[in-house]
């Protein structure tokens, strides 16, 4: 097995940078850094997918330096990674929101996603309430990004920025509101009632939590804790969860050590290394309703159609398919809910 195996989280290549190597929790900044910059790495093969055809988003290219030359391009297997779980996500955040009513759905880590300018641009929204929540650092730079965009600042329109800086808003009347909030989400672990961590939260909606791959980088009890502040608020709450899986067997093994050589752990991998344990931290956060746990290569395999598939071959070819199934294998989609008819997601596993 290659020992420079690729994989969907981190693509620095084998070993990272010399500065980011022994970065850990001995220098809580300079590992929360690193954390932040797996955002310039997400957007990266985001970008990748849509260059190479994978995924249709006019927005990618604003939130990646472009540095002159033709955007970076992923391997095959990594454009099909990303594109399965953005898919996958879309798919999930879809059925909740045909759910009907008014919703709200909360991003942890959102980074620079590009969700939010596809489905507010979009127009269907009907008063969808946003929220995207990261470090401080990061909410200034989509700031930043979307003011000095004609084309995002379209979407969002009017923005305003809350006194202390720390959240930037925008009311789009009929089709919403959004708010990005730069907050560290081990704020919310131990947060009483009386503090407003995250203005404009609405607990009175059914609302989707969405952990693209940000919950794994919290340690386990304050992951849980994080998932526990919106449970214990809202009523109607569903979540939706993407990480790694497997750390154990060899591919598993190779994947956390490219990680820890970036300086980079992932409790929840150690925690939950199973779809079945993913599925257990659901069920035990109280997320009792329609609880499911698939790995990227299960959603590849049931719910890309004969003819996606052939499209997405003929884009690039993929002879690694071995490499391909271990990778995809080894992440996986985890959701779950309280509280909420998820009828849609039900029919989304027949
Ligand atoms: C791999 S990126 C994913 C970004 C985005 N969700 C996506 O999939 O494109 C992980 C994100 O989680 C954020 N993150 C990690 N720990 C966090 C914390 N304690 N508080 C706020 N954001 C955090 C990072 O800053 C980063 O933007």
């Amino acid at each position: 097995m290659r020992s420079s195996i690729p994989n969907l989280l981190t693509l620095r290549g084998r070993g990272g940078s010399r500065a980011s190597r022994g970065r850990g929790r001995a220098h809580p900044e300079a590992h929360d850094t690193t954390i932040q910059g797996t955002d310039t790495d997400a957007a990266v093969s985001r970008l990748s997918a849509v260059h190479c055809g994978y995924l249709t988003d006019p927005y990618a290219q604003f939130f990646v330096s472009a540095g002159g030359g033709p955007p970076t391009r992923r391997l095959p297997i990594i454009n099909r990674g990303t594109y399965t779980r953005t898919t996958a996500l879309d798919r999930l955040v879809d059925a909740f929101l045909d759910g009907g009513g008014q919703r709200q759905i909360v991003s942890l880590g959102a980074g620079t996603d590009t969700r939010v300018f596809k489905r507010f641009a979009r127009g269907e929204t009907e008063g969808l309430v946003y929220h995207e929540l990261d470090f401080e650092i990061i909410s200034q730079k989509k700031l930043r990004i979307v003011r000095g965009n004609p084309m995002l600042s379209r979407i969002m329109g009017e923005i305003t920025v809350s006194e202390d800086a720390t959240c930037w808003s925008s009311e789009l009347g009929a089709r919403g509101e959004y708010h990005c909030h730069g907050l560290d989400l081990r704020k919310l672990v131990d947060a009483d009632e009386s503090q407003v961590l995250i203005p404009g939260l609405r607990t009175d909606m059914p609302t989707l939590v969405v952990s693209e791959c940000c919950l794994c980088y919290l340690a386990t009890e304050q992951a849980a804790a994080v998932l526990a502040y919106f449970h214990k608020r809202i009523p109607s709450l569903g979540t939706v969860i993407y990480e790694p899986v497997l750390p154990h067997d060899a591919f598993g093994k190779v994947m956390t050590a490219n990680l820890a050589a970036r300086g980079i752990s992932m409790p929840t991998l150690d925690s939950y290394p199973t779809p079945a344990d993913q599925e257990k931290r659901l069920s035990e956060a109280g997320f009792v309703g329609a609880v499911k746990a698939m790995t990227v290569e299960e959603i590849w395999r049931k719910w890309v159609t004969d003819d996606e598939k052939a499209r997405l071959d003929s884009l690039e070819g993929l002879d690694e398919v071995e490499e391909w199934e271990l990778l995809a294998g080894h992440y996986v989609v985890a959701w779950g809910s309280k509280g909420l008819d998820v009828k849609a997601w039900n029919e989304l596993l027949t």
